[in-house]
């Protein structure tokens, strides 16, 4: 029977799988970074104080000075096709293009900024996805990271007259294919290096003590990865925190205060991993390997090493097959 000519189109059905990370601004200048940081810092997942103590401080304080200082760390980092998160996560995404069979369309998306979840979500719709897995890659969870990235995916959905089936992944900071990836990846890196490094420190981004004690799991899973790559590696990793921001307790020790303080133990040869970046990106370029390597110099610190993040490698992507293609279980195959 032909359907009557206002019937949608129903397109083939398809899968979709949708990467998503934090967000970066559109370029390296400060108006662009106003703009990423004003829609980052208003989202009430990351920042957990009542709006209307929060917004006269980030409109009148935080916005108008801020975004010239982090303009010069993102420029400092960028690269020719954008920012390294942005970039690095399109090449994950192209890298598994594909690696699900033919029926699976591989985007990715940023939380803030462009390419915006929404715009991608509807767009995967638009291109059959009958089903929808959202990956947030952040193996350790977090309601600033992990929550609002399903929220905005859910929102987005709530938009719909005819809705995708929705799956997110899971966070897989305790996964045995991700603890194996940082091992293999870590080694490789420790193997390349011209010096031997007296400790690794393993640096996660830091988060407000509070959210700790309101019940956020991420401080767990980021001292359990820790654990299982130290037992994997069969070595000793010094777990810390980076990122304060802000005049709230954050989580501690403080990767910066660590690293201002080894040298004075008699440890001045060091290496740095960062397990819960899936992409290298201002906050492991910048942070870490430009302004930690001055800190432990400083200090007295000789060699410093910042190894890079699981990325695009094969090892990384191969990880991010494993964990994928089991979300995925009854709606593709993996090829
Ligand atoms: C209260 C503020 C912040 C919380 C809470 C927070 C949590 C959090 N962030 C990441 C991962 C990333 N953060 C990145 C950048 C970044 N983070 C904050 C603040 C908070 N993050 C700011 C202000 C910025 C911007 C950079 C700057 O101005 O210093 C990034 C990198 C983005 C990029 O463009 O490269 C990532 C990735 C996690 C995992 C997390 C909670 C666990
Ligand atoms: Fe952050
Ligand atoms: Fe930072």
């Amino acid at each position: 029977m032909t359907p009557p000519g206002d019937h949608p189109t129903i397109p083939t059905r398809k899968v979709g799988l949708l990467l998503v990370n934090l967000g970066t601004p559109d370029a390296a200048e400060a108006g662009a970074v106003r703009r990423y940081l004003a829609e980052f810092l208003s989202d009430p997942r990351v920042i957990e104080i009542p709006r209307f103590v929060w917004k006269p401080i980030l409109h009148g304080i935080i916005l108008r000075t801020r975004p010239a200082k982090s303009a010069h760390a993102y420029k400092q980092v960028w690269r020719e096709d954008g920012s390294p998160l942005a970039a690095i996560t399109r090449e994950q995404a192209a890298a598994l293009q594909g690696a699900f069979g033919p029926d699976v369309i591989v985007d990715y998306a940023m939380r803030y900024g462009r390419p915006a979840l929404g715009d991608r979500l509807r767009a995967l719709k638009a291109a059959g996805c009958e089903r929808i897995l959202i990956a947030p890659l952040y193996p350790q969870y977090c309601a600033a990271t992990t929550a609002t990235a399903n929220d905005a995916a859910f929102a987005a959905l709530a938009q719909m007259r005819w809705q995708p089936a929705l799956r997110t992944l899971p966070p897989y900071h305790d996964d045995p294919a991700y603890i194996d990836a940082l091992k293999t990846s870590v080694e490789a890196s420790l193997a390349a290096l011209d010096f031997e490094p007296q400790a690794i420190l393993a640096s996660f981004h830091g988060m407000p003590q509070r959210t700790l004690e309101l019940g956020d799991p991420y401080h767990c899973h980021c001292q359990k990865t820790a654990r299982l790559l130290s037992e994997a590696l069969g070595r000793e990793l010094t777990i810390t925190f980076q990122s304060r921001f802000g005049r709230a307790k954050w989580l501690e020790p403080a990767t910066d205060t660590v690293l201002a303080g080894l040298p004075a133990k008699g440890i001045t040869r060091i290496a740095l991993v960062a397990p819960g970046f899936s992409a290298d990106c201002v906050e492991t370029l910048e942070e870490l390997s430009i302004r930690g390597r001055e800190t432990f110099v400083a200090a007295g610190g000789t060699d410093f090493a910042a190894l890079p993040c699981l990325n695009a490698s094969h090892v990384g992507v191969a990880m991010l097959k494993k964990i994928l293609a089991r979300e995925l279980a009854g709606w593709a195959d993996a090829a």
